[in-house]
């Protein structure tokens, strides 16, 4: 080592504490030495900091999640193989059967609807991006469930209009079971690009390709809940106001609404909205409360318990999939044909809006409750106010409509249903991933 250099490892880090004694050449040499190290320094640590920030701002760095990307992603489609696998799936098999192009199939609702209308002998297709809003292994195992019964699923986007055109050609779809969304309350802060990708532009797309078809199928799609954003009028009936969403994603929610009623008007499309009200079940959402308290409960995690203002309670009129699955099955069997050919109308068609709820709302220390039973664990509560990103304190369904038009009655409470949920949960995540449906 140099002594010039054992000389600056003298040099104390804080300036001012240098020992005067020293002769003034030796400290102006120094001095002259430290200033050029920490000069060189930070020089570095600059340059760093500039490729660092370089290297992770969004803008050079595609996530993912970047709905505009989504589009862009190619995916694989075509040739006769792939022809004869979506004529196959889509093939009716009993008397007075449907073909249903499902799409969002490899989703929680997806799923379930796509194995009942198989099941009773209906033609299904489905079609699903499998984008990575949650972990996509889950709507892997989903779609490996739903290929051991019989259905294909086409891998694209609804915003492919190429794609939507080509399924339309290769299959006569009496119906579109319309279930791919950006779904979440609160996910629309942290990216509302997606939102209006998948729920606007995409259902646009769809609904340009169906006006097109011919002959034209009937649609049924899903809506929410959270249309009703800051009604107060319970329970909540069809005929009360949604126009004061409280989240992105209810507007887009609302905004498809508005879209249906266009394409109805203008085209003769057929269209049914359903209102879900947080439907809940075995190979459910994982980004949904009852999904990821009974992870982190069994985690020993703490769980946010949202309030209202003044510790007022936050219900929610949890909905059982298999209630929902009957809902959605009997709105596409009391629709009726969409009336244009060609992409021109030629009468009134239906245009229709139900709730699908369960008419019992539940506060969701209730919830919790019931999970604490059933996992035999006590959960590590923590009870915090309701953040402001979108979430509504309670809803409640007045399902009287759909009761009387679509035969629809929830037979599942809550404690009956998460019973059936947990069971699918423990199966799924100890390792039973092939098994569990
Ligand atoms: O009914 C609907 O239309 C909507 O239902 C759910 O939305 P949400 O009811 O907010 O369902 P969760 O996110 O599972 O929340 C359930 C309840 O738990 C509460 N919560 C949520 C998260 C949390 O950390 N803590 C907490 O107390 C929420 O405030 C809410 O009352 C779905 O996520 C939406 O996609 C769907 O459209």
């Amino acid at each position: 080592m140099s002594k010039q250099m054992s000389h600056l490892d003298n040099i104390p880090s804080t300036p001012g504490k240098f020992k005067m004694e020293k002769s003034a050449y030796v400290h102006h040499r120094l001095r002259w030495h430290s200033s050029l190290a920490k000069l060189t320094f930070w020089s570095f640590m600059f340059m760093g900091m500039i490729l660092i920030f370089f290297f992770r701002s969004p803008s050079s760095n595609p996530l993912p999640q970047d709905p505009s990307r989504r589009s862009l992603r190619t995916y694989n489609w075509g040739g006769p193989a792939w022809e004869k696998r979506v004529r196959s799936s889509a093939r009716i098999r009993s008397r007075n059967g449907i073909s249903v192009l499902v799409t969002g199939a490899a989703g929680f609702v997806g799923t379930h609807v796509s194995a009942a209308l198989k099941r009773r002998g209906d033609g299904v297709l489905g079609l699903d991006n499998f984008n990575d809003y949650y972990d996509p292994s889950l709507k892997r195992s989903r779609q490996a469930f739903l290929e051991r019964s019989g259905v294909f699923i086409v891998e694209g986007d609804i915003n492919d209009s190429a794609l939507l055109r080509k399924l339309f050609e290769v299959v006569a779809f009496t119906h579109v079971m319309h279930l791919a969304a950006q779904a979440g309350v609160r996910y629309a802060m942290e990216n509302p690009g997606s939102y209006v990708h998948s729920n606007i532009a995409g259902f646009v797309s769809l609904l340009e390709i169906c006006k097109s078809a011919n002959p034209q199928p009937a649609i049924v799609w899903a809506s929410s809940s959270s249309v009703y954003g800051l009604n107060t009028k319970v329970a909540f009936s069809e005929k009360d106001r949604t126009d004061q969403p409280a989240s992105l994603y209810a507007a887009t929610k609302k905004a498809g609404e508005e879209i249906a009623h266009t394409y109805n008007h203008i085209y003769g499309l057929s269209l049914t909205g359903l209102r879900f009200f947080t439907v809940y079940g075995p190979w459910g959402r994982p980004d949904m409360a009852y999904f990821f308290f009974t992870r982190d409960i069994l985690k020993g995690k703490s769980i946010p318990i949202f309030e209202a203002a003044n510790h007022g309670t936050v219900a929610r009129d949890f909905t059982y999939i298999d209630d929902i699955v009957k809902g959605c099955l009997g709105a596409l069997d009391t629709s009726e044909k969409s009336t244009g050919s060609g992409g021109k109308k030629k009468g009134a068609a239906q245009l229709r809006v139900y709730n699908l709820g369960n008419t019992w709302p539940v506060p969701v220390s209730d919830l919790v409750s019931i999970l604490e039973r059933l996992l035999k664990v006590n959960a590590k509560r923590k009870v915090m106010k309701l953040p402001r990103n979108g979430d509504v304190p309670f809803t409640h369904a007045n399902i009287s409509l759909a009761q009387r038009e679509l035969g629809y009655k929830p037979t599942t409470d809550l404690q009956s249903g998460l019973k059936k949920f947990v069971r699918w949960y423990l199966n799924y995540y100890s390792g039973g991933k092939k098994a569990a449906g």
